[in-house]
């Protein structure tokens, strides 16, 4: 969380010329309702099971930079969906996520003592994201235009 998906995934996707997508932001608009909410109303395992949905359409059906919300890896077969795609794992370390995020009450899993929380989740996610990704690229001191240029650099992607 916070580690630019969302930002660097729209330079990215203007760099490319492709459209971006967001499944945050497809959950949002089916749903009617912000991400903090369903977590609240509905609780997290009903949202793991919009996203694993959202997820699936957007693989299967966009064609362009596509952001998945910072969880989405914990499901088996989203990992399976990702396998041989050019995924792209954006590191940060956890001083720069809770500068960026910490106190953003829109990021429900970090309501409470974010730094802590925040090392525990990836603690426990970043082997999964290591096993999907094809390259990692680190987003600590760079803006986002360095980190976009970083990732086309790394999947040997030119400009249109
Ligand atoms: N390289 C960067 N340097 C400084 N701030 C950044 C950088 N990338 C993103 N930010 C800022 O950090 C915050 C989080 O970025 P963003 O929403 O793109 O992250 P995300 O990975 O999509 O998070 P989430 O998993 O919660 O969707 C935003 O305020 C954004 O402006
Ligand atoms: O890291 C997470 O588990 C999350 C990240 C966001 O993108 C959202 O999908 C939601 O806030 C959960
Ligand atoms: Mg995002």
């Amino acid at each position: 969380m916070g580690s630019g998906k969302s930002t660097v995934g729209e330079l990215l996707a203007q760099r490319l010329d492709v459209p971006y997508r967001d499944t945050d932001a497809d959950i949002v608009a089916v749903e009617g309702r912000e991400i903090a909410d369903i977590f609240i109303d509905a609780g997290e395992p009903y949202f793991r099971e919009l996203e694993r949905a959202a997820v699936r359409e957007a693989v299967v059906g966009h064609r362009g930079v596509l952001a998945l919300g910072g969880g989405a890896i914990l499901d088996d077969a989203t990992r399976e969906l990702l396998a041989g795609l050019p995924v792209v794992y954006l590191s940060l370390e956890a001083e720069e996520a809770v500068r960026r995020v910490g106190l953003n009450q829109a990021r429900p899993l970090l309501a409470v003592n974010p730094r802590r929380q925040w090392r525990e989740l990836m603690d426990a996610r970043r082997p999964l994201y290591t096993e999907v990704a094809r390259v990692v690229v680190a987003t600590d001191e760079r803006t986002p235009e360095e980190v976009a240029q970083a990732v086309l650099d790394a999947l040997e992607l030119k400009d249109a």
